[in-house]
């Protein structure tokens, strides 16, 4: 939501032209703010005039007062100690104080800092909601933010009446029905590489640990056992790594590995450019039997969930690694604790499980436990501050730009939108079912009104169209009612 160009003008210790004092009031109020960007008015109470009224002279521009600077009653104050303050936020077509943002678990700071100079209303909560518990603070949130846990299903869509927009504050999407956000008209954002150098680095500590059994010596240390062994320790240089999935993340865990020495094999799906001395192989197992280290970077998808399974541990070297950084339910992780066992996997290091608690503070248990040379970390591959922090600024800031002037750039599941709105315009932004025939609607509700239209781009799915089209301040009102009554629309806003 943007500033409009006929938002309420107040000058510098001006009077305030709408303040109209009753006959037994005598209210006058002024701001200290410039002519171009109006922040606050100052209220000077004299006897009889109420707080309702500063109320409402606030409402009228948009502004909200701080009720702790409100002297009630008593002798009418020294002029230059106001009654009252009143912040006033620039003229939108939505109030940016009524935007409702739901932030849960964790999310960084730097994100509620954004939204709070936005000024939009901001809940947070450390874990994830159960599924009734998000149907229920959905019913009135705008933007939800969320990270790696909280499932959001069609369901929990459905009860969302007023949702504009999700934000996933980490890589992975796959905890969003994304489907059903876009035939909603929701836009679903994430950070696709804020956190990439943070787990690639968490690898390639684990490539060390798991080569030097560090997991277990410090924890024989902690019990007091001394246990000072070479044997089945060894160095990587000169190891090869087997790298499934050369997105992101394993493109930069290739770097760095070869940097320590190692020599670097990947396998992906798609046709990827190898970085330095890096080269692909053909298929998965073909890349399982030539590695010492394998380590996985694939999405959840069908083609991935339990990808590596009994069958493929087969397929792996006698004494090498498994590192799964990835998603749970990537690797069947009954078939991997057999393989430990059995010593065919010499040691594995696992920070993503199938089923994950909702909150620090809640139990765990996996097969994996227990058992000999197993790093097991609570999913930690992107929990690093700076990473946080990216994370933070990117997904914010991306929602604030969808928000505010409709921008879809970066969402995984929407076609994509951005270009600048003149000021002198307003703009409409529908979602649609991309079916035949809306564009000739839409355009015959133009033509009806005759509507200068300043800049006009529908881009589309295969489910859904997203128009936006920015037109003059007179008749967008007229224009944004009829699209909102056409029957192929999906969600219909207005920006000014
Ligand atoms: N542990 C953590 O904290 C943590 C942090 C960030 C990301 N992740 C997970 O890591 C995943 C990868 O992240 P990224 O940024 O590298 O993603 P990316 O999209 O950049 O890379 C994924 C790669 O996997 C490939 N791929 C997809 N399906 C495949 C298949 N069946 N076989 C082989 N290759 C396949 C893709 O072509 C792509 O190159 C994320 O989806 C997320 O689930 C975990
Ligand atoms: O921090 C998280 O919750 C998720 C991290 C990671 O799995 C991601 O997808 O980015």
């Amino acid at each position: 939501m943007q500033e409009a160009d006929d938002r309420p003008r107040t000058g510098g210790r001006e009077d305030i032209d709408i303040i109209r004092p009753g006959d037994n009031e005598h209210l006058t109020a002024f701001t200290d703010c410039n002519v171009r960007a109006p922040k606050s008015i100052n209220f000077y109470r004299f006897p009889y005039a109420s707080f309702t009224r500063f109320r409402n002279i606030a409402a009228a521009h948009r502004g909200t007062i701080d009720s702790s600077w409100v002297k009630m009653g008593g002798p009418a104050p020294a002029v230059s100690a106001p009654d009252a303050t009143c912040t006033l936020l620039p003229l939108t077509s939505f109030p940016k104080n009524k935007i409702k943002v739901l932030l849960l678990e964790n999310i960084s700071n730097t994100a509620v800092e954004m939204f709070e100079s936005e000024r939009f209303q901001i809940e947070t909560a450390p874990g994830a909601l159960t599924e009734a518990e998000l149907v229920e603070k959905l019913r009135d949130v705008h933007v939800l933010g969320i990270r790696s846990k909280m499932h959001v299903s069609a369901e929990a869509m459905k009860a969302a009446r007023r949702l504009l927009a999700i934000g996933c504050f980490c890589i992975g999407t796959n905890q969003v029905d994304l489907e059903a956000a876009n035939l909603r008209g929701v836009p679903v954002f994430n950070a696709p590489f804020s956190n990439t150098r943070s787990v690639a680095e968490l690898v390639i500590g684990e490539v060390i640990a798991l080569a030097r059994q560090l997991g277990d010596r410090s924890a024989e240390l902690h019990r007091g056992t001394w246990k000072k062994v070479a044997k089945g320790c060894f160095e990587i240089r000169g190891k090869t790594l087997g790298i499934v999935g050369y997105g992101h993340i394993g493109s930069q865990v290739g770097v760095l590995a070869e940097m320590l020495g190692m020599q670097v094999k990947f396998f992906d799906i798609a046709t990827k450019m190898p970085m330095g001395n890096n080269s692909a192989v053909a298929t998965l197992e073909e890349l399982l039997a030539a590695s010492d280290f394998v380590t996985l970077h694939v999405p959840l998808s069908d083609a991935t969930t339990r990808m590596i399974g009994a069958g493929q541990l087969q397929h792996m070297r006698k004494g090498s690694y498994l590192i799964n950084a990835s998603r749970g339910s990537v690797v069947d992780l009954a078939a991997l604790a057999d393989g430990l066992r059995e010593g065919r996997i010499a040691g594995a290091a696992v920070d993503v499980y199938p089923t994950e608690p909702e909150k620090n503070s809640n139990g765990f248990t996996t097969e994996l436990q227990g058992l000999a040379n197993v790093i097991l970390t609570p999913h930690i591959g992107g929990s690093t501050e700076e990473a946080q922090a990216a994370i933070g600024r990117e997904v914010a800031t991306s929602l604030i730009k969808y928000v505010n002037r409709g921008t879809t750039t970066g969402a995984v599941n929407f076609p994509q939108l951005e270009f600048p709105q003149d000021s002198k315009s307003h703009r409409i932004l529908n979602v649609h079912q991309n079916v035949p025939g809306v564009l000739r609607n839409v355009n015959s509700i133009i033509s009806d009104l005759d509507v200068n239209i300043k800049a006009q781009v529908n881009v589309t799915d295969s489910n859904i169209g997203y128009l936006v089209m920015d037109l003059d301040k007179a008749v967008s009102h007229e224009v944004e009612a009829a699209l909102r009554e056409l029957p192929t629309s999906i969600k219909t806003r207005i920006l000014y």
